[in-house]
């Protein structure tokens, strides 16, 4: 049965299929994926295992032994992800001794990759019925095959791909001595897996490199030395994760999961919540600044200590995650701390007409000009 089916799938290319006798396993692919699934797949996120957040997936990849599902446990405890591993997929399918658990030992036996249909069902699967959405997927995808699958199952993007970059003589003896009783953990076939690890995952590996978005890893060291080159990658992503998933702010407006592009997603994702009051507190310290002479510039610098302490204060702040739990200050109060602490005396002091009413309302009368322009007392 395993070898016996005649159609091709749709999605791999006759192309991309003639490398290691890809065109066999392709054969063979569409009709066993149709066997394996029960449902009917359809392609695009709605609906399909994305309940309601983008998912933010991760493609962990690395040769056999590189230290992938190692430095994945440290990933998860540290920044709350789920474990995908593909291989421990497959190799629960085996030992489940599911109607195909045992094509798939034989071709993990000899070393090659399983069909693509049948990995991604089983990481469809694992994605649809988690409540998390954040996912590391370790081991996948392994070939040019496993990555157009991925796409066309489940028109879904990775965020972050890691790459595990390690001696192949470190692998082999890492692989040696893992002991975990793995079928394909002895020599010949960890030659033979090598081989196809050059040969098909490298091409994926250098696809996210021109895409911008590979994170290359030095494997070598010590789990604690290498996972402090990773923590960096997801410290940062973790940030714009927060932005995304805000419940106010300009995001909030942009942020419509399942009907944004990966490419509008990534970019509302980097959208800062406090531009538009960075620019105008900017402005109102340039403003008064202009036009005076080179010495009272640090004077109005000086006299404006609130809204540049405010500025600094909302830069902090948008560099930290309170930014998330804290609203930011509205326009009328930003114009009140400008208008009125700053200026206070210096304003009532020239100001043509000497009233009790407030600061603020003083300020909407007479405008700018009229604040803060001299070099009289702060
Ligand atoms: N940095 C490291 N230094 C030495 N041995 C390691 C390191 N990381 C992982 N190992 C060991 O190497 C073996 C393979 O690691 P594993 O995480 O299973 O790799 P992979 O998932 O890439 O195949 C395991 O026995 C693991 O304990
Ligand atoms: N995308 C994948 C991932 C794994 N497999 C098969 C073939 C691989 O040799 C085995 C074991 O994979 P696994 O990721 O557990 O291997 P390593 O952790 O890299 O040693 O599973 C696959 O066919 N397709």
């Amino acid at each position: 049965m395993w070898k016996r089916v005649a159609s091709f799938s749709s999605l791999i290319s006759s192309k991309r299929s003639s490398t290691l006798n890809q065109s066999m396993q392709a054969a063979y692919a569409f009709k066993f994926f149709e066997s394996f699934t029960t449902e009917t797949p359809t392609q695009g996120k709605d609906g399909m295992f994305f309940k309601g957040k983008t998912p933010f997936i991760t493609f962990v990849l690395g040769g056999p032994g590189s230290g992938k599902g190692t430095q994945c446990e440290k990933i998860v405890e540290n920044f709350g992800f789920t474990h995908l591993s593909a291989g421990d997929l497959l190799r629960r399918e085996i030992i489940s001794n599911t109607e195909y658990g045992a094509n798939i030992l034989d071709t993990i036996k000899e070393g090659k990759i399983v069909p693509s249909e049948v990995t991604v069902k089983l990481i469809r699967k694992e994605m649809e019925s988690s409540d998390n959405y954040k996912f590391l997927i370790d081991g996948f995808p392994r070939s040019e095959e496993n990555r157009i699958a991925f796409e066309r199952f489940t028109e879904a993007d990775p965020d972050i791909v890691l790459f595990f970059d390690c001696p192949e003589e470190e692998m082999v003896k890492r692989v040696l001595n893992r002991n975990q009783g793995r079928v394909d953990d002895n020599i010949d076939t960890i030659r033979k897996r090598l081989k196809i690890f050059e040969s098909l995952n490298l091409p994926v590996v250098n696809y996210y490199s021109k895409r911008g978005k590979l994170y290359t890893i030095n494997a070598v060291g010590t789990a604690d030395e290498i996972f402090e080159q990773v923590r960096p990658v997801f410290a940062a992503h973790e940030v714009d994760e927060m932005r995304s998933s805000r419940p106010f702010g300009p995001d909030a407006v942009h942020f419509r999961p399942f009907t944004l592009s990966p490419r509008q997603v990534h970019f509302s994702r980097r959208r800062s919540l406090f531009p538009p009051f960075d620019a105008l507190c900017l402005a109102a310290v340039t403003r008064q600044a202009l036009g005076r002479r080179w010495l009272d510039l640090v004077l109005s610098l000086f006299r404006w200590r609130i809204s540049v302490c405010y500025l600094v204060f909302t830069k902090m702040l948008s560099m930290s995650k309170l930014r998330y739990r804290i609203k930011p200050v509205p326009p009328s109060v930003l114009f009140t701390l400008l208008t009125d602490s700053g200026n206070n005396i210096d304003r009532m002091s020239r100001c043509p007409i000497q009233d009790n009413r407030s600061d603020s309302s003083i300020f909407f009368e007479y405008g700018w000009n009229n604040l803060g322009s001299g070099s009289g007392p702060i």
